[in-house]
């Protein structure tokens, strides 16, 4: 696969009067097959931008100009055309790492495949990227040591190379990791890149042998091109611009010292303990003259002559001409075959299987808050020892109901973490084409149903045991299905939630805030009738899963039971009175109902996590492009966008100011 990009930039509008924020500023480039492109720079230099402007993923607030041509066509590279791998692992820390390359494998690899024939695979990438000795270790999570970072970050790697893809993006995959590690994952990207594949990395400071396995080097810092070429030219370069590589330093930090303006406040720290450690010697006069001869000049200078260096050199020139032939290429059709090529069924069955593990092994996503369930049922119980049926002890009843309920539903936040544990790898998967959204609401709702059923039963019969509710087993089974249909909905609506803030406290903040107003407004402390009218009584105890299972938990409890009663001329009450006279519920409407209610908010809750998770995949990008459109021709408009040229002379001016305006009006995302 060619990729070529022109004058791409990126900016962050400003629509008030400041300065708009240029994160990119006409870069230029192309990558090909057989060939790795090292992105380097100054942290902050864009590098990650550029890769997300390459991939498609720029944020939702940046705004973007510019060509990228995927073998010689403007198009998206959207789902499955490439695959990307993110800075920050992300993966599901509780599988080994033979588990995850098979399930990934399984999700991903045609159906038609045979076990065999998939697991043939699965071991030969496992011998591939080198993960022989920890395949069978766990990733490990926040309550397990795992495998090191090195191995993660080549289990990633391995994950995205499983079927083949053309195109592979890495976003410092070295990050973190000793000399030895970075040295073997970027040997593993060589190998890549070997057969065929087209690779485009950014790197933070790789060594010099590291470097060596470069074939292009990308220089950026502040948004601009300081060198684009072979890498093994980029030494000359910087030699003829006069800031010749020291033949004892590494290539790679040379470059970055050149560009890097954090070095000039260290070299001024350096120069100064220097003086006053060396004078004290009286050494100060012989070793100053070892510094090196950038320390004297400031790193702003040294890049702007080499920015404008490089755009009239021989090196530019080349690369232009490269890219010039890439964007021409014709004929060639972008292949797909990094999307999943799996059956529905088939995904479903595997997404299914890997949650309910993935559940199973994470102590937090459900075991803590079975035990916690448990010792609360076992304290309400004993505060609610054999309630018995006296009239005195309807409100305790009730009151109990309610706790149980209200309890129950709120702590199913406890498993928040996790929620945005798997959303996280849901993003990772679903960009990278594994599998669809569907797919992956289904499943994690299938997964989750034993946990819920397990918690249910436990509780309920508890509860009912000590409490001495109908015994039953038809009752029983009311009040089982009853709490595992409201604790479903709030699990849905919290997944909901994590789909919206992959942020912890927000999400935890707001799935409070949500399950608050829902126990307030549901007559757990105050009663239908008492409830006012307008708000919470209509619309909100209408909506709410809990008002529905409350009201069939009484029902199922209080229908056909007779309560001792306080008037001596009658002697007991029937329960269907107490349930309308005392707590305003009307008997004659079925507890059935009540239960299909909350089982049609779960469904309705399921179906917005859907429609929010499509939505965010659809209507985003067009609601984007919308915004890049309106947001290039305010920002067109004002002069302090187009006074500032990345280009040195008049003659470049009055042709970039020409092209940028042909690449502004067409925005690609
Ligand atoms: N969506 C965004 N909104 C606001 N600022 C952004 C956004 N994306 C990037 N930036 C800013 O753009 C600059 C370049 O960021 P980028 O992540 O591309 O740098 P980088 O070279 O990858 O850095 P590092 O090596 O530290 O990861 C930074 O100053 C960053 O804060």
């Amino acid at each position: 696969m060619f990729l070529a990009w022109e004058d791409l930039k990126v900016v962050i509008p400003n629509f008030g009067q400041g300065p708009t924020k240029r994160l990119l500023n006409g870069v230029n480039g192309c990558g090909e097959p057989n060939r790795i492109v090292a992105i380097m720079g100054p942290s902050g230099s864009g590098k990650s931008t550029l890769l997300d402007a390459l991939a498609g993923r720029l944020a939702g607030n940046v705004v973007m100009s510019g060509k990228v041509l995927v073998n010689g066509k403007k198009r998206r590279l959207d789902f499955g055309t490439s695959a990307y791998v993110t800075q920050e692992d992300v993966l599901l820390g509780t599988l080994t790492v033979r588990e995850s390359i098979a399930y990934s494998a399984h999700l991903r690899l045609p159906s038609k495949l045979s076990r065999k024939e998939i697991s043939d695979i699965v071991e030969a990438t496992i011998t591939d990227m080198g993960l022989q000795e920890c395949s069978d270790r766990s990733i490990g999570n926040w309550h397990m040591r795992g495998i090191s970072g090195g191995e993660k970050k080549r289990l990633s790697i391995a994950l995205e190379v499983l079927t083949k893809p053309s195109l592979l993006f890495l976003d410092e995959p070295t990050s973190g990791l000793d000399s030895a590690s970075a040295f073997y994952v970027v040997q593993i990207l060589r190998n890549i890149a070997s057969n065929g594949k087209t690779v485009i990395s950014s790197i933070h400071q790789p060594s010099g042998e590291v470097f060596a396995l470069f074939d292009d080097l990308l220089l950026l810092s502040g948004g601009e091109t300081v060198y684009f070429g072979e890498a093994k030219f980029a030494t000359k370069f910087f030699g003829e611009t006069g800031f010749p590589c020291p033949s004892r330093r590494n290539p790679s930090d040379h470059f970055l010292r050149c560009v890097n303006s954090d070095f000039d406040g260290i070299t001024a720290t350096v120069v100064e303990s220097r003086r006053i450690h060396d004078s004290s010697f009286s050494l100060y006069q012989e070793t100053s003259n070892t510094l090196d001869p950038l320390d004297n000049m400031p790193t702003a200078e040294i890049r702007t002559t080499l920015v404008r260096k490089f755009k009239c050199s021989e090196y530019a020139v080349a690369s232009r001409a490269r890219i010039q032939e890439i964007t021409s290429i014709k004929g060639l059709v972008t292949e797909r075959n990094n999307a999943s090529q799996t059956s529905w069924w088939k995904q479903l069955r595997v997404l299914t299987q890997r949650s309910f593990i993935n559940m199973s092994r994470d102590l937090g996503y459900y075991w803590i808050r079975i035990g916690v369930y448990i010792l609360l049922s076992i304290c309400v119980g004993s505060v609610f020892f054999n309630v018995g049926r006296n009239h005195t002890n309807v409100m305790n009843t009730a009151a109990c109901g309610g706790f149980m309920a209200g309890f129950m539903t709120i702590m199913s936040i406890g498993g928040f973490q996790s929620f945005i544990e798997e959303m996280k790898v849901f993003s990772r998967e679903r960009l990278n084409g594994h599998y669809g959204v569907a797919v992956y609401t289904v499943s994690n709702f299938l997964s989750s149903l034993p946990f819920i059923i397990l918690m249910c039963l436990g509780t309920t019969s508890i509860t009912n045991y000590m409490v001495k509710f109908q015994p039953s087993a038809s009752h029983f089974f009311y009040s089982c299905l009853d709490l595992i249909s409201a604790i479903a909905t709030v699990e849905s609506c919290m997944m909901m939630i994590a789909s919206i803030v992959p942020n912890f406290l927000m999400g935890v903040i707001i799935g409070a805030g949500y399950i608050g107003v829902m126990i307030l407004s549901a007559g757990f402390f105050r009663l239908f009738p008492d409830l006012p009218m307008v708000f919470w009584r209509y619309p909100v105890s209408y909506l709410n899963y809990g008002a529905w299972a409350l009201q069939g938990a009484f029902k199922n409890e209080m229908i056909g039971v007779e309560y001792d009663s306080p008037l001596p001329v009658v002697q007991k009450m029937k329960g269907e009175l107490i349930l309308q006279t005392v707590l305003g519920i009307n008997p004659a409407q079925s507890k059935w109902l009540d239960l299909g209610v909350v089982m049609m908010i779960l469904v309705a809750y399921r179906l917005l996590f859907f429609a929010i998770l499509k939505f965010r995949e659809k209507v985003f990008p067009l609601i984007h492009m919308l915004y890049t459109k309106r947001t290039l021709s305010h920002i067109q408009k004002r002069p302090s966008f187009r006074r500032m040229s990345p280009l040195p002379s008049k003659r470049h001016n009055v042709h970039h100011a020409l092209s940028s305006q042909e690449g502004l009006n067409s925005p690609l995302h």
